[in-house]
């Protein structure tokens, strides 16, 4: 399983690259990586879990933050009452629409591979429809708003070489459009 120690951190340049498709049926270095990304979210959600192994507690894992250069990544969204609003692992996702109505989270956001807060506002879209494929290979198209839809755009942010303070206004980091939703 990964430890904080397997995630590479900003700086690399596997961080900054656009991850390569993934082809199917998956190999069995691909299963394990899908496996071993959605234990680490699993993991690092649960109390106990996460304090024996030092774990920061993760809603969503891309491939190139564990070294990995594939278009791959673990999502693992639970809601108010710890039920689960989104767990899939995304292989090959695609955005293919997004809301006209932006949405950002409140707080701002952090990331697993960014060890320093950044403050302000991550612009996103606030619903969006991904295309992607699961483990078994098959193809599924996906609605999303609100806090799933964020965490989704994080991560095919990763696969193109994307970080999120990469959105964040420079001169204005807490500007945003009046009709944008504030996510808290
Ligand atoms: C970077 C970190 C602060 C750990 C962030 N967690 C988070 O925002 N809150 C959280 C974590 C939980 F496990 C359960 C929960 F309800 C809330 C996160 O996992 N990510 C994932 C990441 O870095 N993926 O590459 C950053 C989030 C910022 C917006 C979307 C993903
Ligand atoms: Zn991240």
């Amino acid at each position: 399983m990964y430890l904080m120690k397997d995630i590479t951190r900003d700086g690399a340049k596997v961080l900054r690259e656009r991850a390569k498709p993934v082809t199917f049926p998956l190999s069995d270095e691909d299963k394990k990586l899908a496996h071993d990304m959605m234990a680490y979210l699993v993991i690092s959600q649960d109390e106990e879990q996460n304090e024996k192994y030092h774990l920061r507690p993760g809603v969503g894992l891309a491939a190139p933050q564990v070294g990995q250069s594939k278009a791959m990544a673990a999502v693992l969204v639970p809601g108010e009452n710890n039920e689960i609003l989104f767990k899939e692992v995304l292989i090959n996702p695609r955005i293919i629409s997004n809301s006209v109505q932006h949405a950002a989270l409140a707080e701002g956001e952090g990331c697993l591979s960014v060890d320093k807060d950044i403050p302000g506002y991550v612009v996103r879209a606030d619903r969006i429809t991904i295309a992607y494929q699961n483990e078994a290979g098959e193809h599924k198209k996906v609605r999303l708003k609100n806090y799933p839809a964020i965490v989704c755009q994080h991560e095919i942010d990763h696969l193109n070489g994307v970080l999120f303070y990469d959105h964040i206004n420079k001169e204005h980091p807490f500007s945003i459009d009046p009709n944008a939703v504030l996510i808290h």
